[in-house]
């Protein structure tokens, strides 16, 4: 969360302050003719005005009025190959960071090239998300916002993501298998077809789709951008 500084304040009231009392002097001389009358009444109003910007400004800063408190939450990509999670989440996470929230992002490819070793089998992929979703709780219960893309095709590994973190938004980016192989991104799907890769998930390894997920986007139905805007006003409710 972002606060405002005492010096902020300080500075500000400054700043405003000069260009207020010029404003006023110039007046007081167009009117009176006299130099002296200008600098006094300049010089009084800004001694004054400055008192109570800065005590108005504190006032203010202590008033919740119109201020809207934002719980940070575990946003989870999951979803097939070429379905357009990390698209989604490196989009929102452009979002939520121009508009200042604390945020932070995960993802599958980057977290696998820190540790290569990590494989595709059913052990392995458990751990490596129950690890990252482990990692994400603990940035959630220290106030940022988590944006994770993984496949994480099995409910038991995102289910113990679930219950590890406070507010968890899971957002199933359902495009079908056909749509995904056609866009094949990496090549990966042709290996897989022809056997040169294995344990591919949708192809000969398992997706266990989310049974209630808070969101579900088919990319192949909507925009980059109309997903992102779906995603901030779901979890602008939650
Ligand atoms: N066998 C197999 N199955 C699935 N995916 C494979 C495989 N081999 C390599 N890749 C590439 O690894 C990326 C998936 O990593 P994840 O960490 O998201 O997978 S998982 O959650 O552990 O299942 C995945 O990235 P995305 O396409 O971004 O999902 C693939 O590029
Ligand atoms: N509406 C859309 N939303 C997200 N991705 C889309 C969309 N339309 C086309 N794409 C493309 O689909 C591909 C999805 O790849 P990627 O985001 O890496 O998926 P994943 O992370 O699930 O493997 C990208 O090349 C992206 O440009």
């Amino acid at each position: 969360m972002i606060r405002e500084s005492r010096t902020r304040s300080v500075v500000k009231a400054l700043s405003w302050r000069i260009v207020a009392t010029l404003t006023t002097a110039a007046l007081v001389y167009i009117f009176t003719k006299r130099w002296d009358f200008a600098a006094y009444v300049g010089g009084f109003e800004a001694t004054l005005k400055l008192m109570f910007f800065y005590a108005h400004e504190r006032i203010w800063n202590k008033l919740n009025y119109g201020r809207k408190e934002y719980t940070p939450k575990v946003i989870w990509f999951t979803g097939l190959s070429g379905s357009g999670k990390s698209t989604l989440a490196e989009a929102l996470y452009k979002k939520m960071k121009s508009q200042n929230f604390k945020v932070e992002q995960l993802d599958g490819d980057i977290i696998r090239n820190i540790f290569p070793k990590t494989g595709f089998s059913k052990e392995e992929r458990n751990r490596h998300v129950r690890r990252v979703g482990f990692l994400a709780s603990k940035l959630e219960e220290n106030g940022v916002t988590v944006i994770a893309s993984f496949i994480s095709p099995y409910r038991e590994s995102r289910d113990f993501i679930r219950s590890q973190c406070q507010n968890f938004v899971e957002v199933y980016v359902s495009t079908p298998l056909e749509v995904c192989e056609e866009r094949d991104v990496k090549g990966l799907y042709k290996k897989a077809r022809k056997g040169e890769i294995t344990q591919f998930t949708g192809i000969d390894d398992p997706y266990e789709a989310p049974e209630n997920p808070e969101i579900e986007i088919d990319t192949s139905q909507h925009t980059i951008d109309d997903s992102v805007e779906m995603i901030m006003k779901r979890i602008r409710k939650i």
